[in-house]
Parts: structure tokens; sequence; C-alpha cells
């Protein structure tokens, strides 16, 4: 199968890199035990890296992910590959690896938009949708939140409202995957060369949304799921399709929890309310907890900011500094910034 730059969403970004390169271009679909799967013009290849790469790796962002965009040669006349240069990426989904460990994972790259997929029944938690957005505004992509289920809610607006509450300026749908009301606001956000990936815990309904969405291209997806032992089909790894027309879609496995990886510096963007009262305490660097003074509380008291979402902001605000107490600041936290002069752009 071979697709085209623009069908795999290639924009000038890109182009501005590979400048003067004799190596050929393609993007990453899959990526496991550093093996890789390159989507290109001139087809699908098998490849690994050059040793160079791995062995000047300080951690997982210097390897190829899903989603990037590498500079590869071909080796000999057949499908494999060798890939010698990751291009800068243009944003970069990752968390912490569950469990104990201080180390990272990296979900996707080069995503446009991310689908924040919850679902409207019991399982509604605003304080998770909090943790999922902090998420997207640090790796760069553009959030949009997902509201799942719908026929089985019976306040649909008052959980929008919510919703928009603690994510001021994201678009908020509600859909019901079983007819499809709601998808035609979905629709006008998928739009030619970019990418989409869907992020939710297991069973919020991100398959049937894939479903609705490429009721055509569904069989390709559906091949890369595999059942689990409750007979369900189940994703299992991370993989790019791209489903014509430009338009790409990154699947990933269902989340059970979401561990958070960043620096910081984007608690501007996921909690602008606390900021914003926190601007209007008498010292600068109130913790909002005993000082006189401070707008935070008083906020909390007028019933202006929920306590449940300050308490939230500084279970996220610890995590962070616990994480960055193992993490080599200095480059981690210039690949952020880098990444936010993106979003700028
Ligand atoms: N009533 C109703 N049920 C839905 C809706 N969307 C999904 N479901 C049901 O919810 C269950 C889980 O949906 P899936 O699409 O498999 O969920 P998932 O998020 O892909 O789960 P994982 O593959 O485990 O990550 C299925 O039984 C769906 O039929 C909806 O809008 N309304
Ligand atoms: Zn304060």
């Amino acid at each position: 199968m071979n697709y085209t730059l623009q069908d795999l969403g290639f924009s000038p970004y890109f182009e501005d890199q590979i400048k003067g390169s004799l190596l050929k271009v393609g993007r990453v679909a899959t990526a496991t035990n550093e093996q890789y799967k390159i989507f290109s013009p001139d087809g699908v290849f098998h490849a690994t890296i050059l040793g160079k790469i791995r062995y000047l790796a300080e951690g997982v962002r210097d390897l190829p992910c899903v989603g990037d965009w590498v500079l590869y040669e071909q080796l000999g006349y057949d499908d494999h590959a060798i890939i010698h240069q990751i291009l800068e990426r243009k944003s970069l989904l990752s968390r912490k690896v569950p469990g104990n460990e201080q180390k990272e994972q990296i979900m996707a790259s080069n995503v446009d938009t991310v689908f924040l997929v919850n679902a409207l029944n019991s399982d509604f938690n605003l304080r998770r949708m909090e943790r999922y957005l902090f998420l997207v505004y640090e790796s760069g992509a553009t959030p949009v939140f997902v509201l799942t289920k719908k026929d089985l809610c019976e306040n649909v607006n008052d959980k929008i409202s919510s919703v928009q509450s603690i994510a001021p300026g994201v678009a908020v749908v509600a859909v019901d995957s079983i007819t499809g009301n709601g998808y035609e606001q979905i629709l006008p956000l998928l739009s030619t060369g970019k990418t989409v990936s869907l992020l939710g815990s297991s069973g919020v309904g991100k398959s049937s949304m894939i479903n609705r969405l490429f009721e055509r291209d569904i069989q390709r997806i559906k091949e890369v799921r595999h059942q689990d032992d409750k007979g369900k089909h189940t994703t299992t790894h991370r993989e790019l399709f791209v489903l014509g027309e430009g338009r790409i879609i990154i699947d990933t496995p269902g989340m059970r929890e979401l561990q958070l990886w960043g620096t910081g510096d984007t608690m501007f963007d996921a909690f602008q309310d606390i900021e914003e009262f926190a601007n209007h305490c008498q010292f600068t660097d109130c913790k909002h907890q005993t000082e006189p003074k401070c707008a935070v509380k008083q906020a909390i008291e007028d019933g202006k900011l929920d306590e449940d979402r300050l308490n939230s902001y500084r279970k996220l605000e610890r995590e962070l500094i616990r994480l960055e107490r193992k993490e080599k600041f200095g480059t981690h936290r210039a690949n952020k910034l880098q990444y936010k002069d993106m979003k700028k752009r």
C-alpha cells in the first residue's frame, strides 16, 4: 500500500526539516521493541534504528515512537529499512509508566487533536478529566472532550457545563455511538492532514467511536484488536491508521490509570481559574493554606471555585515535583519549552 505524504499528514513544518537530505521520509506506524513499521510514498517498511541513535539516546524521547516523521534508508530492494533521524516533533503525548518507577512512556507524537473520551454514566469523573486535560496541554496538541453514552444520561447539559467549568475554551461534545447522535459536531474536527488520537479509560467507548467515524475503513482497525478473556475486542498496542483524505488516527490501548508526566509548564492552561485567583493573593508565593488574604481560599468560600478542584491541582503539583526530583531537569525542560513555542506558532 502506498500513501502520499499528504495522506500521512505531512506539513511544511516537517518539509522545512528535510531540505537537502538524500534520505527518504516516512511516518512511524508502529513501534515495538525497537522494531518499527514505516509508511511512506514508497511503501511499507520494516525498520530498525541506526546504532548511533540508540547509543546516544538518553531516554525514550530520543527513540522513534508512533506518529514520528523519520528519515530512513532502504536496505537493498526489499522492505527493510534503517532509520537515520527523527524529525523534530510538533507534539508529544507521554505519561509516567504505571507503577512506582519514575519513567516516562511515550504514547504518540505529532498528534494535532486529542479526543478525551469519557462516558456519561456512573464513571463520569471531573477529577480524572483534569488529569487527562493536563496531559494534553503538556503535549502541545489540542484537546477536545468527547462525552460518550449520551443516551444513558438524563442531565447531559449539566454534565457538559461541569466539563466546561474545568476546561475553559475547550470544545465539549456529547455523543451517542449507538445511534450516531452528536457526531455532526465531531466530523468537522477531523480535517485533512490532521492526526487525531483518542484517550480514555477502557470501556468508555473509544472503539465504538472509531467504528462510527470510520465505518468504511474499520476492518483494518479490527484486525489489530485482539479478544481478551471475556471475548471482547481490545486494543493491544498503539498504531497509526491512515484513513484516506488526509485523516489519520492513532489508536491507543485503554488505560486503567493515568499517571502524569510533565514539567508543569502548562499548569496555567490546565488550571487557568486557580492561577488567576492566585494572582490576587497577598503573597506572591502563597500556598493557599493558612496565609492571610488568600484569594484562592476566598474564591472557595464565595463558591467561585470548587475545593475538590484545588485539591486536584495540589495533587498534580505534588506528582510533578516528585517527578522533577528524578528527572534530568535541564534537557527535559528545554524540550518542553520547544513544544510551547510550537503551540504559539
Ligand atoms: N448506550 C451506549 N453504549 C455505548 C456507547 N458507546 C459505547 N457503548 C458500549 O460500551 C461498551 C464499551 O465500548 P467500547 O467501544 O468497546 O470501549 P473502549 O473504550 O474501546 O474499550 P477498550 O477497547 O477496552 O479501550 C460496549 O458495550 C459498547 O457497546 C454509547 O454511546 N451508548
Ligand atoms: Zn493564596
